[in-house]
């Protein structure tokens, strides 16, 4: 069993109180860590560093210094990669082939690539004229915000995580994150990059434990913490936001989603199934980007719930280093439980279960695991909880429509509003269907193909604010403009 600690000021630590917590194996609900609770003490600690760190040696080094540490890190982090896996894929149980292809590697990618972002961003200037005919020149410069609380979820911890954190760096901040009680273990193990980097102490920070009453409450609500930026529930952002209220202090929110896909009858059929069973089922369907609401356009319905039914049944459970598994388990058996609350909802609400919709039996060890069925559903009303609630599980509603303004006003009937994907060869169609769905990102023949350049986030309650490329700079830091008489 491994002890997770606190990260601050550059020193692995555990709480004064002593007070600790059981972090269980999602496969087999075994306990594989425990993990120290951070109280206000150390919250208060942690925030201290980071404000003198940015006071120090970090708040002095120039861009290209801060660059050359956030290559360091990437660098590092490749060169640790298996360590990272490792401890990713115990915290969620998913398997191997998603932790190397996609969030691990994402994680070195998020401080490279805003390292980059930061070396080439240009500043605005305007000239002016003045009544002396000398004129004035503006121009504006880019300062960190200070120190940022960084809360995140667990459903891709270090993706999401270093997503943060990779460009509050670059941008010369320093943060203090709390990671989710049920993924400590690649946050704490950063810790280990920074310092091998020679990243100054006390500009990355981890404090661990739980959201009310807790670590996530304590940072929030910490008056030296500048901003805030957190990927979770769209309910812990209402939470969220009432705390950063008191001190004027800024959020950045990247929240829930009930995200539609629409598959048209001239799509690609095979690219479609494909497509939809991955935005459906990855990662157990816990992402947040991910499809519960599938609308199919009429002629090729009933061929594709057969399709996408016959891909589900497919999946092979078992442990993340089993080579012949490509599906994990939920990531506890608390999300286990909401999860197949829904399950049941949607037999009392009158669906038509296609596939799934319970636990799968699992041997040995593994019955003890956080396992669920994927699950289709057909024949629920609009107005079903089931399809108008976020559920962040391996499931989906497929319901048939008949044109483009149908499922517009469809897809448009919800409080959320993050991704959507369509499927359609009418490039055209495509164009006009993206320019009027309510969210933040839309993909066209595919899904969750990410350019970490574009703006990433949510309309409606999906989110305030967008990051990636120079949108994550809107957040991390204030533009002062200066104005000089000449
Ligand atoms: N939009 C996105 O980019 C995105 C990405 C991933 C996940 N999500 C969303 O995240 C959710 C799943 O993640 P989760 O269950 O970890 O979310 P969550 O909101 O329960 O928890 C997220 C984090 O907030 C902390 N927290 C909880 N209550 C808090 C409080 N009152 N004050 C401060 N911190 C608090 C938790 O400890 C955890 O670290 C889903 O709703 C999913 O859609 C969104
Ligand atoms: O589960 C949510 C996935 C979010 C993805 C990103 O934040 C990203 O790709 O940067």
């Amino acid at each position: 069993m491994r002890l997770v600690e606190n990260f601050i000021a550059g020193e692995y630590q555990a709480s004064v109180s002593g007070r600790r917590f059981e972090k269980r194996s999602p496969l087999d609900n075994r306990v594989i860590a425990s993990v120290t609770e951070a109280g206000r003490p150390e919250v208060d600690a942690a925030v201290r560093a980071a404000r003198a760190a940015l006071r120090g040696e970090w708040g002095g080094l120039t861009t290209e210094q801060r660059v050359d540490l956030l290559y360091g890190v990437a660098n590092e982090i490749t060169r640790r990669f298996e360590d990272f896996v490792a401890a990713e894929m115990a915290d969620t149980g998913q398997p191997s082939h998603v932790m190397r292809h996609v969030f691990i590697p994402r994680g070195a990618a998020n401080f490279k690539v805003f390292a980059d972002v930061i070396k080439n961003v240009a500043s605005e200037s305007f000239q002016m004229a003045t009544p002396d005919g000398r004129g004035a020149l503006n121009y504006a410069m880019r300062v960190p915000k200070g120190v940022i609380g960084v809360i995140c979820p667990w459903n891709a911890p270090f993706m999401l995580m270093t997503w943060k954190v990779g460009p509050a760096l670059a941008c010369g901040n320093t943060v203090v994150v709390k990671p989710s009680e049920e993924s400590p273990q690649t946050a704490a193990l950063l810790g280990e990059v920074m310092n091998a980097v020679g990243i100054p102490k006390g500009v990355y920070n981890v404090v661990h434990g739980f959201g009310p009453d807790s670590a996530g409450e304590f940072l929030t609500q910490h008056p030296g913490v500048d901003a805030i930026t957190f990927t979770g529930e769209t309910r812990t952002g209402t939470a969220i936001m009432k705390a950063a209220s008191e001190g004027m202090r800024d959020v950045s929110f990247e929240l829930g989603g009930k995200n539609a896909g629409i598959v048209f009858a001239d799509c690609d059929f095979d690219a479609a199934v494909e497509g939809i069973f991955r935005s459906s089922f990855l990662n157990t369907g816990q992402v947040c980007l991910g499809t519960e609401r599938v609308y199919v356009e009429r002629p090729i319905f009933e061929r594709f719930v057969q399709a996408l039914k016959a891909r589900a049944e497919a999946v092979k459970y078992g442990r993340p280093e089993d080579h012949d598994a490509n599906y994990g388990p939920l990531i506890s058996h608390e999300h286990r439980e909401k999860v197949l609350s829904y399950y049941r909802k949607a037999v009392e609400e009158g669906a038509t279960v296609v596939t799934g919709g319970g636990v799968p039996e699992m041997a040995g060890e593994l019955a003890d695991g956080a396992w669920v069925q994927p699950t289709i559903w057909t024949g629920l009303s609009d107005d079903a909880a089931v399809v108008r609630e976020e559920i962040f599980g391996p499931c989906c509603h497929i319901r048939p429509f008949d044109s483009e303004d149908e499922v517009v006003n469809l897809a448009n009937d919800n409080v959320y509003g993050l991704s959507t994907t369509i499927w359609t060869t009418n490039l055209a169609r495509g164009h006009r269907m993206a320019a009027r769905i309510e969210v933040g990102i839309t993909w066209v023949n595919s899904w969750f193909l990410r350019d970490l350049r574009t703006p990433f986030g949510g309309s409606k309650q999906s989110g305030i604010g967008r990051e990636g490329g120079v949108h994550s700079l809107e957040f991390y830091t204030e533009t002062r403009n200066v104005c000089v008489k000449l």
